[in-house]
C-alpha cells in the first residue's frame, strides 16, 4: 500500500519507507512568534507570476495541484530569504475534515482550516526533480486560509473541481493568476525544512506568510468534495491531508517583521 493519510498509511507510518521522516530538518513545524528572531537583513518577497504559464489542475490522490510551465523565468520567486531565481512549478493545498484543523504549519498551536503551498525550484539546478534533492533546491511559500468572507480567486479553482473529483483526473486550467491568492501583507517567517509529503526530502526553504487569506465555510465544504479514491474504487473523501508539526531540533526561525 502506498503512503497516504489513513490509519494504516498515514504520517505516523511514513518513517518505515522514508526514514528521513525522523530527520533533522522536517516540516511542518509549530511556529512560535515569540521565539522567532527578527532579521532586518531579510528582503521583501519578490513574486512575479505570469498567468499564461498556468497549465492544468490535477487530482494526484493526496491533494489537487495547479501546475505551471517552468521552462522559462516567467513565474518566479526572488529575494526574501533566498538568493538566485526560483521558478514556480505548482501550487496545492492541505485541509481538514472540519474547520478546526487542516493546516500543516501551526502558530502557537493554532490550526487553520487549510494551507496553500506555492512550490518553487532553484534555477541553479536543471529541473525540479534535480532541485528537490538539494538542500537549497526548493522554496515553498505557505499561506494560511482562515474562515470568513468568500474568496473569489479561490472560487475559480473550486469551479474546476467537478472535472477532477477522483484520483488521477486532470483538466486544463489556463490563465489563472496565483498572485490573486496572496495576502495583502507579505510579512513572513522562514526556516529550513522539508517536503511535507513523502519522499520528505530536506530541500525546502520555507517561507510562511503571517497574514492569512479568507475562505468561506461553503468553499471549505467544496474542498472536502474531492476524493482520495480513483473512479470505480470505493469513494473516500479527500480530507485531513496534512502532516502534523515535527520537532524543531534546534532550528532557528526568522521573522521578516517586528
Ligand atoms: N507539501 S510540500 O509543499 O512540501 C510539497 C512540495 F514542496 C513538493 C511536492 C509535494 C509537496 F507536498
Ligand atoms: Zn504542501
Amino acid at each position: 500500500m502506498s503512503w497516504g493519510y489513513g490509519a494504516d498509511n498515514g504520517p505516523e507510518k511514513w518513517v518505515t519507507n522514508f526514514p528521513i521522516a525522523d530527520g533533522p530538518r522536517q516540516s511542518p513545524i509549530d511556529i512560535v512568534p515569540g521565539e522567532a528572531s527578527f532579521d532586518g537583513g531579510l528582503k521583501p518577497l519578490n513574486l512575479k507570476y505570469d498567468p499564461s504559464t498556468c497549465l492544468d489542475i490535477l487530482n494526484n490522490g493526496h491533494s489537487f495541484q495547479v501546475t505551471f510551465a517552468d521552462d522559462s523565468d516567467s513565474s518566479t520567486l526572488t529575494d526574501g530569504p533566498i538568493s538566485g531565481i526560483y521558478r514556480l512549478k505548482q501550487f496545492h493545498f492541505h485541509w481538514g475534515a472540519s474547520d478546526d484543523r487542516g493546516s500543516e504549519h501551526t502558530v502557537e498551536g493554532t490550526k487553520y482550516p487549510a494551507e496553500l503551498h506555492l512550490v518553487h525550484w532553484n534555477t541553479k539546478y536543471p529541473s525540479f526533480g534535480e532541485a528537490a534533492g538539494q538542500p537549497d533546491g526548493l522554496a515553498v511559500v505557505g499561506v494560511f486560509l482562515k474562515t470568513g468572507d468568500d474568496n473569489p480567486s479561490l472560487q475559480k479553482i473550486l469551479d474546476a473541481f467537478d472535472a477532477i473529483k477522483a484520483k488521477g483526473k486532470q483538466t486544463s486550467f489556463p490563465g489563472f493568476d496565483p498572485a490573486t491568492l496572496l495576502p495583502g501583507c507579505l510579512d513572513y517567517w522562514t526556516y529550513l525544512g522539508s517536503l511535507t509529503t513523502p519522499p520528505l526530502l530536506e530541500s525546502v526553504t520555507w517561507i510562511v506568510c503571517k497574514e492569512p487569506i479568507s475562505v468561506s465555510c461553503e468553499q471549505m465544504a467544496k474542498f472536502r468534495s474531492l476524493l482520495f479514491s480513483a473512479e470505480g474504487e470505493a469513494e473516500c473523501c479527500m480530507v485531513d491531508n496534512y502532516r502534523p508539526p515535527q520537532p524543531l531540533k534546534g532550528r532557528p526561525v526568522r521573522a521578516s517583521f517586528q
